[in-house]
């Protein structure tokens, strides 16, 4: 058997196409949508995605509002930009590249955002709503593994699903989403203190390998015909991204996503698809995707 793709890059091209009419829309109404980053350092997986992030605005006639301090700047430096894009009319909504470099407590840049210019989900206010069922901004990347799976038609319903990793914005917020009662799979989540990984991937209709370690997911440890989508990524020393599941999973597995390729371009597409909501939500029609 040899895997089907999951096409993350073809997937996000249809997404961005929609998103460019939609961005036409509202400038008619003389609102141009704005999309705020704010990068501290020079990590330069970071780099690329701020930089992927902008060149998918122009795409799609998005405005870019762009903010960087080097690896060095204070957590009260941060925090000012941060107040800077709460209060700019031009941002509708914004993203704080992470991670943070060391020393910055991350959790209190998130809290001080303003929840409805946070782009990415991840401010308190909105992970609670997303608990509660309520309507909120998605996680971008848990919500284009879902937008994945969803267009290639697998079965998500009832599926056991294997989420590999337990990071604050991939691993831990995705069986929030896929345990909704529009989803209806039974997630497991496992992670470094996980007793026998294998027993639980061999379980599995669908794994999402968000763990960072690369090639951690071997053709032995996945069922035939399971969909498997590659999160995780490491570097190689050139720089290259090394995927969390082993090349020859493709022969196993019904789906695969590449990496890069595969949920790279979804998160990326997602979050453009949160900054649009939130411009259509400011002229007074739309609501989340998520209601
Ligand atoms: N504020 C946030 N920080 C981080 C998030 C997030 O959702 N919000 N997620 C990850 C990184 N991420 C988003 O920023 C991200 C990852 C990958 C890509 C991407 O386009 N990848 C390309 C390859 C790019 C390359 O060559 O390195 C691909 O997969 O094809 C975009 C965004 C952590 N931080």
């Amino acid at each position: 058997m040899t895997a089907e793709i999951l096409d993350g890059k073809a997937v996000a091209a249809e997404i961005k196409s929609r998103l460019t009419t939609r961005v036409a829309a509202l400038k008619e109404k003389g609102v141009t949508p704005g999309l705020g980053t704010i990068l501290v350092g020079d990590d330069t997986g970071s780099r690329k995605y701020v930089a992927g992030k902008h060149r998918d605005c122009a795409e799609v006639g998005i405005a870019s509002i762009r903010r960087e301090l080097p690896v060095t700047a204070t957590q009260e430096e941060i925090e000012a930009l941060v107040r800077e894009l709460n209060d700019d009319p031009a941002c509708t909504g914004y993203i704080v590249q992470l991670p943070l470099p060391t020393g910055i407590d991350e959790n209190r840049i998130l809290e001080l955002m303003n929840p409805e210019k946070d782009a990415d989900g991840l401010h308190p206010m909105n992970l609670g709503r997303l608990v509660l069922n309520e309507p909120a901004p998605l996680p971008c990347t848990p919500n284009g593994v879902l937008t994945l799976l969803r267009h290639y038609g697998v079965e998500i319903k009832g599926a056991e699903v294997v989420v590999v990793g337990r990071g604050v914005t991939i691993g831990r917020l995705i069986p929030l989403l896929l345990t909704r009662r529009r989803e209806n799979a039974t997630v497991t989540q496992c992670h470094t203190s996980t007793r026998d990984l294998s027993a639980h991937l061999r379980q599995a209709d669908i794994i999402v390998a968000a763990a960072g370690s690369a090639h951690l997911i071997r053709p032995e440890d996945v069922k035939p015909g399971a969909a498997v989508l590659d999160v995780g990524v490491s570097r190689s020393a050139k720089g290259t991204i090394i995927g969390d599941v082993h090349p020859d999973v493709a022969q196993v597995a019904g789906w695969i996503s590449p990496n890069p390729g595969g949920v790279g371009p979804m998160t990326r597409a997602q979050l453009l698809v949160n900054v649009v909501e939130a411009a259509e939500r400011d002229v007074g029609y739309g609501q989340h995707s998520s209601a």
